[in-house]
């Protein structure tokens, strides 16, 4: 589970709305100035364009101040101001000047829509107001000798080209600062922030399609004393261990998390109570029967854990921690190096067993 999509999303968001609101601002004055010089000299249609899309802009300034939808509104907007310069540019009596409107285009697309549809839409555009050009200027000599032309189509292009390279590192570096934010450093499993994001995209997706979701909560049983036996380093290589045991026993859509000290989460997606026991149980096995070597001391650890399942133990994240952690604590007591499994399954397996599982 690396996906960063939505929270990458989430963090290009501010600036967005900024990029967007300054955008919808410069229109509204524009907008105003350039239908006035054009009422003046009677482009009626451009003028009334402009006011159209002066209008336009206050009202998608209002709506996006505390919308939910950023994306789709800027594409809303975005979509009709791009088609409006066209027009602009397609108008007879509209000046040769209007052209150089079109190098805001990549700019404008790559800092609201991103690297990819902002490079689809740009190209799109830039390459319909080209079309425009030569349809208009083509049996016009002064437009069309080579050096202008091309110095035209090579800033243009310049322009492209900087800001998708810009629009790409941005997105490069911000990945990796947000990998770097929800990873714990030590073990490289995921930290509580990323649990969290990760379960509200699981969330949505279970009430959505009804599946089922399990949390685990595990923590290793007497670690004090390993810490307090040899060291604190032993005691790191101790949790990078049973990290590795988590990565080796999970399915590459489950996602371990370190929730601190020696306590984890794994968060157990298309899985019920009954499943979530049985991967608890596969761990905590191989944790018990996989001791950690370190300059000839072997050391044997033991985890104890709760499971709790999204639907009967609460269907946000801090319900499942606490259910889950009041099993764990259950586990804790009844001797440790045990899992305490969700109440569903626990009703399921009360006819079968008389105890909880335990090697
Ligand atoms: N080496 C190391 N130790 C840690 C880290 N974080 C927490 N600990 C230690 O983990 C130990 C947790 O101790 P306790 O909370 O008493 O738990 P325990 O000894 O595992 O006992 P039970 O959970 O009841 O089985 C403490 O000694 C902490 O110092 C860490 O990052 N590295």
């Amino acid at each position: 589970m690396d996906s960063y999509k939505e929270p990458l999303k989430a963090l290009a968001r501010p600036y967005r709305k900024a990029v967007l609101k300054a955008l919808l601002v410069l229109t509204m004055l524009g907008g105003a100035l350039f239908a006035m010089l054009n009422l003046l000299t009677g482009s009626y249609p451009l003028a009334i364009v402009e006011l159209a899309m002066g209008a336009y802009a206050i009202l998608v300034y209002r709506a996006v101040r505390n919308t939910q939808h950023l994306e789709r509104w800027i594409i809303a907007y975005a979509i009709p101001f791009f088609t409006a310069m066209m027009f602009a540019m397609t108008i007879p009596r509209a000046s040769a000047t209007v052209h150089a409107w079109v190098l805001l285009i990549p700019i404008v697309s790559h800092l609201l829509m991103g690297r990819r549809l902002g490079l689809a839409i740009s190209v799109f555009y830039m390459s319909v107001a080209g079309i425009i050009f030569l349809l208009r200027y083509h049996d016009e000599p002064a437009m069309m000798q080579a050096l202008p032309v091309a110095n035209i189509a090579v800033i243009s292009l310049c322009i492209l080209v900087f800001s998708h390279v810009y629009e790409v590192t941005r997105e490069q570096s911000q990945r990796q600062l947000l990998k770097i934010a929800q990873t714990d450093t030590l073990t490289g499993l995921a930290n509580r922030a990323r649990l969290s994001d990760i379960f509200k995209r699981e969330q949505q997706r279970s009430r959505r399609y009804n599946t089922p979701m399990t949390l685990l909560a595990l923590d290793l049983d007497h670690f004090k004393e390993v810490n307090d036996r040899y060291g604190h380093d032993t005691g790191d290589l101790a949790l990078q261990h049973v990290a590795r045991i988590f990565r080796e026993c999970l399915r590459a859509t489950d996602l371990a998390a370190r929730l601190g000290g020696e306590e984890f989460g794994i968060l157990l997606t298309n899985t019920n109570g009954q499943q979530g026991l049985e991967v608890a149980e596969k761990i905590r096995i191989a944790v018990a029967s996989t001791p950690l070597t370190v300059n000839n001391d072997v050391i044997r650890l033991t985890l104890s854990g709760g499971v709790a399942e999204f639907g009967p133990d609460g269907e946000t994240l801090r319900q499942l921690v606490r259910e889950a952690d009041k099993r764990l604590y259950e586990a804790k007591d009844r001797g440790r190096n045990l899992i305490i499994p969700a109440e569903t399954t626990a009703s399921l397996l009360e006819p079968l067993e008389s105890d909880t599982h335990r090697a």
